[in-house]
């Protein structure tokens, strides 16, 4: 992809691109924009392109995409969107046993979740056709794939489709992923069990010419802190507009890592490794005190 970078001039407003997952809830539902910042929101495929093509300056882009274009990005040493085991909106919806996967249809919104699911099929020795088509995991098994990779909100809801209605006290630590003829295998999970590492999907990255202003970082950490601590008020409203349990969201955002800590660093760069050897540096922004 041609990717051309036109750097912001001081009267134009610095240009924030938002992944509108359900999973940035925490950081994104508090934060008051400071003057001088625009914001567009997409999913992860559009906020890519649109950073690499500077139509914004800063977006929390699948790592995929900062990992290849790590000589031109530099990402927030403090924000991801990473998990640590099961993710519950990254799945690969299947009706044959994985060894006997031939044909996978791929979301058109992903970067990440699709390099991983290439990285763990070559790990895991399997070479199915993987071609990229919209629709829902049901509509695509029907159309004759027998695997189906959906992310996002798309994906939490279509993996509670085949596994739910969940009882109230059913235990949100060993939920199910299999229904009928459908076993939904979580892609982060099988990241965990490969190499006993967090996966961190996205991370806010931006041309290392146009740093973000320490007003929208330090409106972003107050987001976040907001927001974490509000986790039960944020899933509520996002389960009413997902028509899912209120207890299922509130587990789903409770457990994701969002500091990119030590941990998820370490992930990253396994991942970084395995997707692409010989990649440049990853670089992390400024610590810019609040
Ligand atoms: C955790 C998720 O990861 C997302 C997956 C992405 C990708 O596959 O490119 C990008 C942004 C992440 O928020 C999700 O889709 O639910």
């Amino acid at each position: 992809m041609a990717s051309v970078f036109t750097a912001p001039s001081s009267a134009a407003p610095y240009r924030a691109g938002w992944i509108h997952y359900t999973n940035v809830a925490p950081i994104l539902d508090p934060l008051e924009v400071p003057p001088g910042v625009s914001v567009v929101t997409g999913v992860p495929t559009e906020m890519n392109a649109a950073l690499l093509e500077g139509r914004v300056d800063i977006a929390n882009i699948s790592v995929a995409e900062f990992i290849r274009h790590a000589d031109r990005l530099a990402a927030l040493p403090d924000f991801s969107v990473s998990v640590l085991g099961q993710v519950y909106s990254v799945n690969l919806f299947h009706t044959v046993p994985l060894p006997e996967l031939r044909r996978v249809a791929l979301t058109a919104q992903s970067a990440t979740s699709v390099a991983l699911l290439e990285v763990l099929l070559r790990e895991w020795g399997l070479s199915p056709t993987l071609t990229r088509e919209e629709g829902t995991a049901q509509e695509l098994l029907a159309r004759g794939y027998d695997g189906v990779l959906r992310i996002g909100d798309s994906a939490l809801r279509e993996w509670y489709e085949v596994v739910g209605p969940l009882a109230e006290d059913a235990s949100m630590t060993r939920l199910p992923h299999q229904g009928g003829a459908v076993t939904v295998t979580d892609l982060s999970q099988e990241w965990y069990r490969l190499t006993g590492q967090p996966f961190v999907f996205a991370v806010w990255a931006y041309r290392k010419d146009a740093p973000p202003p320490p007003d929208l970082l330090r409106a972003m950490r107050g987001a976040r802190r907001q927001g974490l601590g509000e986790l039960g008020a944020i899933a509520g409203r996002h389960a009413q507009r997902l028509e899912l349990p209120q207890r299922v969201v509130q587990h789903y955002l409770w457990n994701f890592r969002y500091h990119l800590e030590e941990p998820d660093r370490r992930g990253l760069h396994r991942f970084a490794d395995l997707l692409l050897p010989g990649h440049a540096p990853l670089e992390w922004g400024p610590q810019i005190t609040p």
